[in-house]
């Protein structure tokens, strides 16, 4: 059992000013800028040297699992070092990894990602919940016990999602608000004391949220609902916008951006996150 919940480890970090997730994706141009090779060890160069320059400056690293899934067994070995060196450093993890499936299956994707000792363990994953959100019940028993975290996409990034998000349930909830409803309703269910909950969304800082039928206005009681934003930076939305595209939901924001910290190479990275850390901890 650990005594502090996801929620009140990500509620540190804000109070220490730090809202930046680093993304950890060595796509192959990346790696290519920095002078690496396409392959499992020029991954793990590029997962190292972003946890050592984000260490005590931003509030979490994010993995992008994609990148390091394509070189098979080799690129999960150097995963693992990775996300060693992150425990190491105290930085939180969020391991990109998008999983949902039948309850059952989905309890063996939370098992590799949240057990404490599993190999691969981080501090959160991100999970698709378009099966039903009870069958993400397999991560919720890793929330309560292991003080771990989630993140459901909601209203993501990508222009594609929209007919899907935007759809209108039985219940006359989009796709995407129910999503943001049933986490704040977990959080304010199993965690009704704490300022900030464990079991966040995924919502895109690239969209008009009113759009995907989410009320960004009144301010609910209860936790903080955790918003991992993604489309800073290479997707054009800014920071300085945040305010604007999440009102209330902006209570607990990871605004995260991975090829604009990435890009440029290794030399300055250090630089770059420092920068970023500090434009975003301004704006927010
Ligand atoms: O809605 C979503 C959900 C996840 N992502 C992921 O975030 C990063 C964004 O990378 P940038 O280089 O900062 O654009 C990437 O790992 C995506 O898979 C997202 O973009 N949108």
């Amino acid at each position: 059992m650990s005594a502090a919940t996801f929620g009140d480890r990500l509620a540190a970090e804000f109070a220490a000013g730090r809202h930046l997730c680093a993304g950890i994706d060595p796509h192959a141009p990346l790696l290519s800028d920095w002078g690496l090779s396409d392959d499992a060890a020029g991954a793990e160069r590029m997962g190292r040297d972003v946890v050592a320059a984000a260490a005590g400056v931003a509030a979490c690293v994010k993995p992008q699992v994609a990148f390091f899934e394509r070189f098979g067994a080799a690129g999960y070995a150097a995963l693992e070092r990775v996300l060693a060196d992150a425990r190491e450093a105290g930085l939180l993890v969020i391991a990109d990894v998008k999983r949902g499936d039948i309850g059952s299956s989905f309890a063996a994707y939370a098992d590799a990602w949240l057990s404490p000792g599993s190999p691969l363990e981080a501090d959160a994953m991100t999970v698709a919940a378009y099966q039903g959100f009870g069958t993400l019940e397999g991560a919720f028993a890793h929330v309560r016990a292991h003080g771990k975290g989630l993140f459901v996409l909601a209203a993501t990034s990508n222009p594609e999602a929209r007919p899907v998000q935007t759809a209108v349930r039985a219940d006359g909830a989009s796709v995407a608000a129910a999503m943001v409803a049933d986490a704040e309703a977990w959080n304010a269910d199993a965690q009704p004391e704490s300022a900030v909950g464990s079991v966040g969304v995924v919502l895109g800082a690239t969209l008009d949220l009113a759009d995907f039928g989410i009320d960004t206005g009144e301010r609910q009681p209860g936790p903080a609902l955790p918003v991992l934003a993604p489309g800073f930076g290479h997707q054009g939305a800014r920071v300085e916008d945040a305010d604007a595209v999440f009102g209330r939901l902006g209570r607990a924001l990871l605004a995260n951006e991975s090829r604009s910290v990435l890009a440029g190479g290794s030399e300055g990275l250090a630089d770059r996150i420092r920068d970023r850390a500090s434009a975003i901890a301004e704006a927010l």
